[in-house]
């Protein structure tokens, strides 16, 4: 795209500006609707933060929404939910029906200005247009604009809202993904960093990153952030629309709707996630030593959120703390006879197989945004790369019960396959664990991954908590 406009300007103004009363109160029944919606609604209040607009672009607003109630952070380390709109005049108010549901019409506000459509920004082209001219250079206006040819939002189980610009050209072809994060944290967002970094470095198993959309300070205020100067978080990313590419999850379903043993993929898997590994650790650094004490304290301290949350856990409490005791006492022994354990390192965080695209290029990562329910601060702490290797495990049991696998060594089969993928693919990097406390961590991670596995389907899809629960129960008495 040579000749074009420079990326478009995001301007930032604290509290609702742009924004009247009465689009924030439609916001209130709107909000809690939606399935990116991070938290139980009941009790929350939304307070705005900040708003955000974009250089010669009137009708587009982004609310930065805090989310307040019993049990949530304030200040700084508010919850904070990002919300583009867009706000047309209209003679008429709008009728509310399914399709403009579908259009995302959220509603039409009165007020002393005039009447106004609100719609969803998130599946509206004038917001898609706003994003990806902010993170990249733009060649056309939204009216005419050849990049958002067929362009179209990602329907399903997101926490995000990731829109595919399939005529969006870039230095290697053509076609992009926008998403727009939902929830923004203050600082650098991991998923800008790391594919960012990964992209640099040339490796090749992420989604080329192509540019992000960053939220700049409001006037006056210092950053106190790394994000680069004067930015306070991450708004958008824009990668390389991978072609041709099928989710592993549903990839892995099929698999064993067919009866089809799933070994061959599942080994490539686990060889990418062992170079992805590497490629973390050559791009971001290793990190500090693994520290027993605090490792275990905060598996112990998901756990015991988990058994507070969801009541049907109550069984597995004695187990769970058993377990975690002989991890405790195996790290302890392991680091007085090694004099240290492990480095952490930067990790996926959330790795499962529906964060991985299978293309004719071979798989590929995707989403580096860690946990969604976990606080920011550990989502993007080095950790564990046996933590991702946990997540898999459990994806490919996902696989095997949604998929209703009727050879009953389906799962497993594909997990031993995945681990020895995994370890033909791993390089030695001099300071690895003995194999019997590996295992026994790879266990306790699997039950931690599981454990928030039965709170993420507890509150949001309760017909298959049935899917973790039994997984943990299976990996204490085995
Ligand atoms: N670069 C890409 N190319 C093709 N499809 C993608 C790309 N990035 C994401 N997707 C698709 O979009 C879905 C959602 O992306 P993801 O980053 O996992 O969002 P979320 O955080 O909302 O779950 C993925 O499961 C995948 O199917
Ligand atoms: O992809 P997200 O970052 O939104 O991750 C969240 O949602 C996932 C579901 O969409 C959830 O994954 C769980 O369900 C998957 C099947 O749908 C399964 O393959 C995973 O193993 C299981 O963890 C993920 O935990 C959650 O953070």
């Amino acid at each position: 795209m040579s000749g074009v406009s420079p990326a478009r300007t995001v301007h930032v103004s604290p509290g609702a500006a742009h924004l009247p009363p009465e689009v924030l109160a439609l916001l209130d029944t709107w909000l809690p609707e939606q399935r990116w919606y991070p938290v139980p609604a009941e009790g929350v209040t939304h307070e705005p933060w900040l708003t955000v607009t974009f250089g010669g672009v009137a009708d587009v607003v982004v609310a930065l929404l805090r989310l307040a109630g019993p049990g949530l952070a304030t200040g700084d380390g508010a919850l904070v939910i990002q919300v583009p709109l867009v706000l047309t005049p209209t003679a008429e108010p709008e009728a509310d029906t399914a399709d403009t549901e579908a259009a995302g019409l959220i509603g039409t506000v009165t007020t002393a200005s005039g009447t106004a459509t609100v719609h969803d920004g998130g599946v509206h082209p004038a917001a898609w247009h706003a994003y990806f001219t902010a993170a990249l250079p733009a060649a056309c206006e939204p009216e005419d604009c050849a990049e958002l040819r067929d362009a179209r939002r990602i329907s399903g189980e997101q926490s995000n809202t990731s829109v595919v610009l399939p005529a969006l050209p870039h230095a290697s072809g053509r076609g992009g993904m926008l998403k727009i994060l939902r929830t923004v944290a203050l600082g650098p967002h991991p998923d800008v960093v790391i594919p960012e970094a990964l992209t640099r470095a040339g490796w090749d198993g992420v989604p080329r990153f192509l540019g992000a959309v960053p939220l700049p300070a409001p006037p006056g205020t210092a950053t106190g952030t790394n994000a680069g100067p004067d930015v306070l978080a991450h708004l958008a990313v824009l990668s390389e629309l991978v072609h041709d590419a099928t989710d592993g999850f549903e990839l892995a379903c099929a698999y064993a709707a067919r009866g089809e043993d799933f070994g061959e993929r599942a080994a490539e898997l686990g060889a990418v996630v062992a170079h992805l590994h590497s490629a973390l650790r050559d791009a971001l650094g290793p990190g500090p030593t693994l520290e027993a004490a605090g490792f275990m304290g905060v598996l112990r301290r998901r756990a015991a959120e988990a058994f507070a949350d969801v009541p049907d856990l109550a069984p597995q409490r004695a187990g769970v703390t058993a377990l975690y005791d002989a991890v405790s006492a195996r790290l302890a022994a392991a680091g007085e006879r090694a004099g240290g354990l492990v480095r952490l390192q930067s990790i996926h965080g959330d790795l499962h197989l529906g964060q991985a695209l299978h293309s004719p290029d071979g798989w590929k990562v995707l989403d580096f945004e860690g946990e969604p329910q976990r606080p920011v601060a550990e989502r993007t702490a080095p950790d564990l790369p046996l933590r991702d290797v946990a997540g898999m495990l459990r994806s490919l049991d996902y696989a095997g019960a949604v998929g209703s696998a009727t050879d009953p060594h389906w799962v497993s089969h594909a997990q031993l396959a995945f681990l020895e993928g995994y370890r033909q693919g791993s390089e030695s990097v001099g300071d690895t664990l003995d194999v019997a406390t590996a295992e026994l961590l790879l266990r306790a991670l699997t039950v931690d991954k599981a454990l928030y596995e039965v709170v993420y389907e507890f509150r949001h899809r309760p017909a298959w908590m049935h899917i973790p629960l039994t997984a943990v129960e299976r990996v204490l008495a085995s």
